[in-house]
């Protein structure tokens, strides 16, 4: 018989296991298997809320399989649904295929390959030895656009672009699901003895291999399965996705102009082929009609945006598979002492930005918001690190699990690597250090998302939103609030914790009905001048550099030119990077490689990247077509050009020097 193995692809559509068995004429039986992982389950990773949504996109799967698929999403009772084609157990993944093939011979196993992190990688290595002992061939077929054992980066988008270009496989017919649910075998029926069969989808919130205060769901969370997923995205393509481009810094639009298609692609309810080959379809009936119409339309730039970030996607997630050890090792090894020594880990701190109570408005509404629904926009997810492992000093592996929990999206290809360039330690990315109140008044400037999530400041006036801690006492007593307990000093330097009454915050009393919030747990400006300086001091070691050299090797993304994608070597990168000023005042290390002595002081000083200013200053006008892809910033505003200045086609940086031939930024040449 054959098996399909589901992991993370729970849908119908462009999966080629369920084509092979459903389509491609063999009559062999056959079974489809998910099975709950108790050795997956067990990361600290996971969280009730992740396990709820493959749920529903299990359940979502087996009434598409069964033919019985009338009525979805929220109107069915998931823990009452029982599996009709899904045959699913509890039980390990090379121990369940070595009692099945006892039971009844295994002629073949298909399912996608992953990438993820470290532990599946452990157990899809077990599953392959144990085919390679017992004969059982097994077929991983790719729906990421990641190459496995790939040689050599710079063949990473023309590898991805074959993959777009192959076809997809045919979703099956009913009449083909007919005839492949005569040859499904019923395990229960045929004897066949399973460890942790479940007939019904398992609650987290039973689940032992979860600690108890993960298994809960989250209440407003995104709801599971290939039909939401897909009404997700033809939302998006209709109407949505036109102001994708101008809505995606905030968090008030990004909310609705954004895809929110991110956890659906994670937990595979709707494959990246699939969704690129649509918006290109719509990108070109768009042309079509601007080649008739002169009325500007914000589509064509917004679909030309969000093609860039499905690729990034793929981008991100090659790098965790060509380095599966980034999950807990820094891409660049000499940053590995920063943030490690005795007293830099502050439990206090690392308390009060899990629960959204730093006493900064803006931070704490963006945890609270993950908390409640499990999605928040890119910026403010780098906001968040930017925070974390700055301002308050943290080990980007002591916050990983915490958002990895909060995202329903947790995809580890994207997660890591993104946490690694938020935090600085991957040797080839400019500083992002967030000024969060700026952020805060530039994403939100009447508060309308702080008080949706910081309910103890709704009443606080406008002007002190961002920066309730200004409050003189009378107004606080006014609008009814207290800011922290009056005894607390923002004391960042030397990173004492501070006595905060953190308890009491957000709490109402009963008997004044005055709501608590603290003050803020550290001084933003010194904290960020401190980390930065140790940061920029890591960054000048000549150490650093060869280091950051070896990893832009490996993971750097690579340039169009001429015939040849992703033909720039750094060594056209060095030649032509000579001068490295960013914006007010930064720089990329990449560039800063080679600098000449004098340049060098200039530079140094200006090692940081003000991701305010950055964003302001880069042009999504300007961002590149997707087969040209190869940018890890995302540029978010347009803006006016001055005089002179031109924005790189690759990264997307605005340049100065009008007559310079090649990106001061990242050193491409200009086109
Ligand atoms: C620290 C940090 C951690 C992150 N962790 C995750 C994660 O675990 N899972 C995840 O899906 N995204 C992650 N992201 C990327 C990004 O924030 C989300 O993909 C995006 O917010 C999802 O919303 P959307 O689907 O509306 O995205 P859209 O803007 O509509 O983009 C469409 C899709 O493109 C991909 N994408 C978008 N931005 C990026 C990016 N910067 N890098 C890589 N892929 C991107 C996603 O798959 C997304 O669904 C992380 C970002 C940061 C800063």
């Amino acid at each position: 018989m054959d098996v399909v193995w589901l992991k993370k692809d729970l849908r119908l559509h462009d999966h080629a296991p369920l084509s092979l068995i459903a389509t491609g004429g063999n009559c062999r039986p056959c079974v489809i298997l998910y099975l709950y992982e108790p050795d997956q389950l067990c990361e600290k990773t996971v969280h009730g809320s992740h396990v709820a949504f493959v749920n529903e996109g299990l359940v979502d799967l087996d009434l598409r399989l069964s033919g019985r698929y009338s009525i979805a999403g929220d109107a069915i009772d998931v823990y009452r649904h029982q599996f009709q084609c899904i045959t699913v157990c509890h039980a390990g993944a090379a121990f369940t295929l070595r009692t099945l093939h006892q039971q009844r011979p295994i002629h073949q196993i298909l399912c996608h390959m992953e990438t993820s992190h470290l532990k599946s990688f452990a157990r899809d290595k077990a599953v392959r030895r144990w085919c390679r002992s017992n004969n059982v061939p097994i077929k991983e077929f790719n729906q990421t656009g990641v190459t496995r054992c790939l040689s050599s980066r710079d063949d990473f988008t023309s590898n991805f672009n074959r993959y777009l270009d192959q076809l997809m496989p045919e979703t099956p017919s009913p009449e083909q699901l007919q005839e492949m649910r005569r040859r499904l075998i019923n395990v229960d029926a045929e004897g066949v003895k399973l460890h942790g069969r479940c007939l019904s989808p398992l609650n987290p919130a039973d689940m032992q291999e979860i600690p108890v205060e993960q298994r809960h769901d989250r209440a407003n969370r995104q709801y599971g399965g290939e039909c939401k997923a897909l009404d997700m995205f033809r939302s998006f393509l209709s109407h949505r996705g036109a102001n994708y481009s101008s809505g995606i810094s905030s968090p008030n639009t990004s909310w609705t102009t954004g895809s929110r298609l991110s956890p659906y692609l994670t937990w595979g309810n709707i494959s990246l082929r699939y969704v690129i080959v649509n918006s290109k379809r719509k990108q070109n009936e768009l042309r079509a009609v601007k080649k008739v119409s002169s009325s500007p339309s914000p589509w064509l730039r917004s679909l030309a945006s969000f093609q860039s970030r499905m690729h990034w996607r793929s981008h991100f997630m090659q790098k965790l598979e060509s380095q599966p050890s980034l999950e807990e090792e820094d891409l660049c090894p000499t940053f590995s002492q920063l943030r490690r020594q005795p007293h830099d880990f502050c439990q206090e701190y690392y308390d009060a930005w899990c629960q959204g109570r730093t006493g900064f408005p803006f931070v704490d509404a963006c945890m609270r918001c993950l908390i409640d629904c499990g999605w928040i926009n890119f910026r403010m997810r780098a906001m968040l690190v930017s925070f974390a492992t700055y301002n308050l000093w943290l080990d980007w592996r002591k916050i990983s699990c915490h958002l990895a929990r909060v995202f329903l999206d947790y995809e580890p290809g994207i997660h890591y690597p993104q946490l690694q360039m938020q935090a600085g330690t991957t040797g080839i990315n400019a500083m992002r250090v967030y000024n969060v109140t700026k952020q805060g008044k530039d994403q939100d400037p009447s508060g309308i998302f702080i008080r949706r999530y910081v309910p103890e400041l709704r009443n606080v006036p406008d002007e002190y939103i961002h920066e309730p801690y200004n409050m003189p006492a009378s107004v606080q007593k006014k609008f009814m609030v207290t800011i922290g307990n009056g005894d607390d000093k923002m004391t960042r330097l030397g990173f004492q914790p501070l006595k905060q009454t953190l308890s009491s915050a957000h709490e109402e009393t009963d008997d004044t009905n005055i709501f608590f919030y603290p003050s803020p747990i550290v001084d933003e400006r010194s904290s960020s001048k401190i980390a930065k300086d140790k940061l920029s001091a890591v960054r000048k070691q000549e150490s650093t550099k060869a280091e950051a050299e070896q990893v832009f090797l490996k993971h750097g993304s690579r340039r169009s030119r001429g015939g040849d994608r992703d033909g720039v070597k750094p060594k056209a990168l060095s030649s032509t990077a000579k001068r490295v000023k960013v914006d007010k005042g930064q720089t990329s290390l990449l560039s800063s490689w080679k600098f000449s002595s004098q340049d060098h002081q200039t530079a140094s000083e200006r090692n940081v990247t003000n991701v305010d200013n950055n964003d302001t200053q880069i042009s999504d006008k300007k961002s590149t077509p997707m087969s040209q892809f190869s940018s890890d910033i995302e540029s978010p505003q347009a803006v006016m050009l001055k005089p002179g200045e031109w924005s790189c086609k690759l990264c997307t940086y605005l340049n100065e020097k009008p007559l310079a031939l090649a990106c001061s930024m990242c050193g491409s040449l200009r086109q």
